[in-house]
């Protein structure tokens, strides 16, 4: 594991005067930072990954306790509460007027649908208010919320909510305002409990909407379920073995590693039950099975074949040792194929000539 950089230097840092807002600044602009202290001799850095100046921070926030309203009732606004409701917020207070308010939103808010109504369920509280924003009115309608989101058409009138929230230190992303934003939304991918987010920083969601369709593809379709067979795995893990001392953290940790390195998402995405307490049958005795370890009577036994297989790391590229991977795209594999085919085609060749 990495050391975490530190700043050594205690000195305070100069004040850097105005700062342009990140999504108006082009990184290759940003000058390099003053070195703090300098590196040892000792200390190769060539494996610590470079700092992309992005100025945001992408984490997977815990909104299960936050207030938060909604102004606006348009698509950008049905996003929102998409999001919303996936984030399970406590209360979420949608502020539009009923005419102007998309079919998206309607049905999220107020349909019977089992899957709208599924959606809702999942907050503590849900409230549509059907009516529009006025200016002189923003400071009582923000009261009570943590956070404040507009989806609006009006750009002053998103300003100037901007302001009251500033005022009263509230969180807020104005849709239409980027500089406006303590936070920016991204393109998310969702498969139960995975999600993916992909942010250009404000400078090209479109191109966000599309990389994110492409990570799409490259996913296994059930990739939901692999790292919810993970999340059942660990759970009881900690069932057999809670200990909170630093050896029984790490012996964890490390069981969990080995056990996560056998097993394909694939896989993952197949462990019932059976295979689960089978997997944690190992633990006692430092045992990582893999798939083919708990499927050995797969095939009319040839699990047997496949868990030495498995276990030799052939079935997965010999250089890469991913357990998504496979022989056939190993680097080694398909090298050494292409060798031998153009040493016998060359040897064909050869012999045809010399008999000719
Ligand atoms: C800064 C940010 C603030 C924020 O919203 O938090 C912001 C701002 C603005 N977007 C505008 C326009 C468009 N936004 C989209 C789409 C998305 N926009 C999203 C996020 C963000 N948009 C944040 C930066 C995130 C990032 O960069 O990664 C996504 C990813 C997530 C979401 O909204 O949930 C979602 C895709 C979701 C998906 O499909 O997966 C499209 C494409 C389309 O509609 O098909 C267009 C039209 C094409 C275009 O303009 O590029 C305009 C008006 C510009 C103008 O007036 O010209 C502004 C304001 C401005 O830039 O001034
Ligand atoms: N993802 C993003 O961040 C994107 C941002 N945008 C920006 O976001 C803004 C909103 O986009 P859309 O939802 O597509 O617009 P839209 O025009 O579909 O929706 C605007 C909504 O605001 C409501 N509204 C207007 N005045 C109101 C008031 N005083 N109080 C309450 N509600 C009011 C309208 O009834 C309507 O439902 C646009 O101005 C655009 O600049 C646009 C596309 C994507």
């Amino acid at each position: 594991m990495a050391e975490p950089s530190t700043n050594s230097a205690a000195e305070p840092l100069a004040d850097p005067g105005p700062v342009p807002h990140p999504s108006l600044v082009d990184p290759a602009s940003v000058p390099p930072a003053a070195p703090l202290a300098p590196a040892s001799p000792l200390e190769d850095s060539s494996s610590y990954e470079a700092t992309h100046p992005t100025g945001s921070l992408l984490l997977a926030w815990q909104t299960r306790d936050l207030s938060i309203l909604l102004i606006g009732g348009g698509a950008v606004a049905a996003s929102r509460l998409y999001h919303l409701l996936c984030a399970q917020s406590k209360r979420i207070v949608v502020l539009a007027p009923e005419d102007g308010t998309c079919s998206e939103v309607r049905w999220r808010l107020t349909s019977p649908d089992a899957e709208a109504v599924r959606g809702r369920a999942a907050v503590q509280s849900l409230e549509w208010r059907k009516r529009a924003l006025e200016r002189d009115a923003i400071e009582r309608e923000i009261d009570g919320f943590d956070m404040v989101l507009t989806a609006l058409d009006d750009a002053p009138l998103s300003r100037a909510v901007h302001a009251a929230c500033k005022e009263r230190k509230l969180l807020v992303n104005v849709a239409d305002v980027p500089p406006e934003c303590d936070f920016y939304f991204g393109s998310v991918l969702r498969r139960g409990p995975l999600s993916v987010m992909v942010s250009t920083n404000g400078k090209g969601p479109r191109v966000a909407a599309r990389i994110r369709r492409k990570l799409e593809r490259a996913l296994p379709p059930d990739v939901g379920q692999a790292i919810e067979n993970v999340g059942l795995l660990r759970a009881g893990l900690r069932r057999i073995e809670n200990g909170g001392e630093k050896e029984v953290i790490e012996r964890r940790m490390e069981w969990m590693i080995r056990v996560s390195d056998r097993w394909s998402l694939k896989q993952l995405g197949e462990m019932d039950d059976r295979m689960r307490s089978e997997v944690l049958e190992g633990w006692e005795r430092g045992e990582a099975k893999g798939y083919w370890d708990v499927n050995r009577a797969k095939y009319a036994g040839l699990g047997y074949l496949l868990s030495w297989w498995d276990w030799l790391g052939v079935a997965r590229c010999p250089v890469a040792r991913d357990p998504d991977g496979s022989a056939l795209k190993c680097p080694f594999v398909v090298g050494s194929t292409g060798f031998v085919l153009g040493a016998a085609t060359a040897a064909s060749l050869a012999l045809a000539w010399t008999r000719r």
